[in-house]
């Protein structure tokens, strides 16, 4: 799914990931780690939203740096939410479905899954941090991406919303999706995880089975 080759990604002097080579299969993989050891900057590469500073990312085949067709075919949720205001929940989903060549069922689908129906055609301003979180879920589920990429999939959710939404990624998990989630919320997500990816300081510094990486980490 992911292949990353001495991946670099600087900001100014700044090394936020530091000539990373890691390969990410199909199924579900959790990325761990400490505040800002670069997860997100990684998360934000494989999206093509970043330009590789130096070495080389692949997803699904393709460099995604600036290439509509692969993001296509991924679905993304960013922490926090980045949506437009003034328009509706519906509407940017309506938005988003056209991107990816789905349609009206494929929203509805996807916003019931994530429990979006009832405040969808409010417009987005109007949402409480839970609700965008969950708009920015079921924007990355619409039409059953390829690949989603997911930065904190439980920010901001109350303990139901916790368990719902873990349940729901589960699910979509054992359905077959591919997911790449970063989440300091990782217990819930942990029982289904096919793969742990630890990024610290910038490194890939551990990766293995939920069971592996969880006793090491709980060692350290
Ligand atoms: N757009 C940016 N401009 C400048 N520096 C950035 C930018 N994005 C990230 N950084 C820096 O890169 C480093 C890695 O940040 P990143 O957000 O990838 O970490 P993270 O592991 O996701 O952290 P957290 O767990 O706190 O979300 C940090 O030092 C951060 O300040």
């Amino acid at each position: 799914m992911i292949t990353a080759e001495n991946l670099s990604k600087r900001f100014g002097k700044l090394v936020a990931l530091d000539s990373v080579s890691v390969e990410i299969g199909k199924g579900f993989t959790l990325i761990l780690g400490p505040n800002g050891g670069g997860k997100s900057t990684f998360l934000n590469l494989c999206a093509g939203l970043y330009r590789p500073s130096s070495g080389r990312i692949e997803v699904l085949g393709e460099a995604p740096w600036s290439n509509e067709g692969v993001k296509s075919r991924l679905g993304v949720s960013f922490d926090p939410p980045s949506l437009p205001k003034h328009r509706t929940g519906r509407e940017w989903l309506d938005y988003i479905a056209r991107f990816k060549g789905a349609d009206e069922s494929d929203v509805l689908e996807s916003a019931e899954m994530f429990s979006v129906t009832g405040f969808l055609d409010r417009r987005i301003g109007e949402y409480s941090a839970g609700m965008l979180k969950r708009l920015s879920l079921a924007q990355a589920f619409i039409g059953k991406p390829e690949l989603a990429l997911l930065d904190e999939p439980l920010a901001n959710l109350d303990f139901k919303g916790i368990k719902e939404v873990s349940e729901t990624l589960g699910k979509l998990a054992n359905e077959g999706l591919n997911i790449v989630a970063v989440s300091h919320i990782w217990r819930p997500l942990i029982g289904f995880a096919d793969e742990v990816v630890v990024i610290a300081a910038g490194k890939v510094v551990l990766k293995g089975s939920p069971k592996e990486v969880i006793t090491q980490i709980e060692e350290i």
